[in-house]
């Protein structure tokens, strides 16, 4: 496909979700860095840019993948989207209610209905503590249940996640890595939440327990109607799990579309390097290995104009340098499949939508050099 063919507009594709059960408008979080003596003289406090302007949304029953390499912000972005961090800046929605500066008793009954699994369940988990303990704390502190409705309800919610009642009273180094996340999932289950962030749930797991935890979380979305920011530094890992998928690099997000268009027609040369690092089923990389080279720059202080002019096999020149890409809504002509009925569900008019976003100045200038390089083919 040609960029040419590519219609562009100023909305993002963020804006196509009509109610969203969570919408992050320009969301910035830095984090201020230990100074030295001569940072003190001159007083000016440097600050890693985390996250910095990020506009995303997730709609009900729907999962939003999100992929980047490690340092690009994905821990940092779900930590405040849930607001375990505050925001530095923007605006965070959730339920139509404006939560970004939420505290006390209101952050509290945030926390009931956003939950959060971490990539380590041995860390997130209390040594101390049993299994029982761990996933009964939510139902206290929340006073969902007591007495033997406690014990009911976790005797439920083991069954759900696939543990047995015999693991109640065992301590989180008895448990495999992914009975761990089974505990990690149950504990944010017990709460019944609408939206979960899961971040890098499965990263730690071997690869056919990541397939078994994948497909628990999928069960568990249609059964209790859930939506999940599901972050992975792999974008072959949130494949089977997303609806739509959001690529960051260095504090932005580059481009953001449904899955298929993410994976069936790249746009943006970072998402197109990232699929070419997959590995294929046989080991080995497919072609153009090099396609992403180095590291990421430091995000205290990232390239000027385009944060991935860099590395970016699709370079212009000054304009990249100069300026900095805008997240802007391209008109699809994928071709893809149809969207799975999750999307359709948050569309404005219930009509499936072909848009996706892109932040790039190579967009519609070069389509011509594009073909000749298309790493794809
Ligand atoms: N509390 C903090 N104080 C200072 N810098 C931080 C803090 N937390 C994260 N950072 C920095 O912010 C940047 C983004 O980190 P973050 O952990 O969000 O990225 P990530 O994409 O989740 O990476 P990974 O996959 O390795 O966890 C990194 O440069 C990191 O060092």
């Amino acid at each position: 496909m040609s960029t040419d063919s590519l219609e562009t507009s100023t909305t993002p594709a963020v804006e196509s979700i009509d109610e969203p059960l969570l919408r992050a408008t320009g969301l910035q979080k830095y984090f201020q860095t230990e100074t030295g003596l001569f940072d003190r003289f001159l007083g000016e406090p440097t600050h890693v840019k985390a996250v910095d302007g990020v506009d995303v949304a997730v709609g009900e029953r729907e999962t939003l993948g999100l992929v980047g390499e490690s340092g690009c912000g994905k821990t940092t972005l779900g930590r405040v989207l849930s607001r375990l961090y505050d925001p530095s800046a923007g605006t965070l929605e959730f339920d139509g209610e404006d939560i970004t500066d939420l505290e006390g008793a209101e952050l509290k009954r945030l926390r009931k209905r956003v939950q959060v699994i971490f990539q380590d369940p041995m860390s997130s988990l209390n040594p101390r503590k049993t299994a029982g303990e761990i996933v009964a704390k939510p139902l206290e502190v929340h006073d969902i249940a007591t007495g033997e409705e406690k014990q009911e309800r976790l005797a439920e919610l083991f069954d759900e996640v696939g543990l047995q009642e015999s693991h109640l009273d065992r301590y989180p180094h008895e448990f495999s890595g992914g009975q761990r996340q089974r505990i990690g999932i149950a504990r944010a289950l017990a709460v019944e939440p609408d939206l979960i962030i899961a971040d890098e749930p499965v990263s730690a797991l071997d690869v056919s327990v990541q397939a078994q935890i994948i497909n628990l979380m999928k069960r568990l979305q249609d059964k209790y109607g859930l939506s999940y920011v599901f972050i992975a530094h792999d974008l072959s890992v949130v494949k089977h799990i997303s609806d739509r998928v959001a690529v960051m690099y260095l504090g932005k997000i580059v481009e953001q579309g449904r899955k298929e268009d993410i994976f069936g027609n790249p746009q943006h040369p970072y998402t197109r390097a990232l699929l070419h690092s997959i590995p294929r089923v046989d080991g080995k990389r497919k072609r153009h290995e090099s396609l992403l080279e180095g590291n990421p720059p430091s995000p205290i202080d990232p390239p000027s104009g385009c944060r991935f002019r860099t590395r970016c096999p699709e370079y212009l020149g000054d304009e990249c340098a100069d300026t900095e890409p805008e997240l802007r809504a391209v008109a699809g002509e994928s071709g893809t499949v149809a969207p799975p009925e999750r999307v359709e569900m948050i569309s404005t008019d219930g009509e499936s939508s072909d848009e996706h976003a892109i932040a790039c100045h190579w967009l519609g200038k070069s389509s011509e050099r594009r073909e000749e390089q298309d790493p794809m083919t």
